[in-house]
């Protein structure tokens, strides 16, 4: 029997991303507190954050052993602070005036948890952002895109047209590199409805 694939979270684009790699899944909300921890560096703090998810989630599902749960994490770290989802207009426009001319890295990891053990994988890319005005901070505020946003910002979205150069993995700073999480569930040993490797 095949075994059942759990996403723990609550995020569209994550589930989009899951369904383009092929596979079908439940979805499970995994709430967990997600402030860092004391001189916390930001790659331990989003794997931490990514397996506590799926662990959260695995812990519910403890009847159905045989389940496979993914959870991921995504923040943006810039000058050595993590920068998380905004709590209201100033602090994003805050973030945005320091992310605004500079180059920063947007650190997304994603932890698989099969047979009660979790591996986790954690992705790295760069965004370059254009110099931005104040008007226009204010204005992308009022759009209500940047609200759910590590960052304050959705590359996917508006703000896509705010930056000038990605290197990296662009799923990733959505918030599910495809890559990374394709090879995780290949090596766990599920199989996409339609492979093709
Ligand atoms: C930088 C950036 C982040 N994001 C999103 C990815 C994540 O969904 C979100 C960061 O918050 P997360 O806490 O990583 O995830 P979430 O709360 O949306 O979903 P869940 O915990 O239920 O899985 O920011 C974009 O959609 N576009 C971007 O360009």
């Amino acid at each position: 029997m095949s075994k059942k694939l759990v996403l723990a979270s609550q995020s569209p684009r994550r589930q989009a991303f899951l369904s383009q790699l092929g596979y079908e899944f439940d979805v499970l909300a995994a709430d967990i507190d997600e402030s860092p921890l004391a001189n916390e560096i930001p790659a331990d703090y989003v794997q931490r954050l990514a397996t506590q998810k799926a662990q959260h989630c695995f812990a519910l599902l403890s009847q159905s052993s045989d389940s496979l749960v993914i959870g991921s994490d995504t923040c943006v770290v810039c000058q050595g602070k993590i920068l998380g989802k905004p709590k209201d207009e100033a602090d994003c426009i805050a973030t945005l005036t320091l992310l605004s001319g500079k180059t920063h890295q947007v650190l997304t990891a994603v932890a698989l948890v099969a047979d009660g053990l979790t591996v986790a994988k954690l992705v790295s890319t760069e965004v370059t952002f254009r110099t931005l005005t104040l008007a226009e901070m204010q204005r992308y505020w009022q759009t209500g895109e940047p609200q759910d946003k590590a960052g304050s910002y959705a590359i996917q979205g508006l703000a896509g047209q705010f930056i000038t150069s990605i290197s990296g993995s662009y799923s990733s700073v959505v918030g599910l590199p495809l890559v990374e999480t394709k090879a995780l569930l290949t090596q766990a040993g599920l199989t996409a409805q339609m492979p093709i490797n």
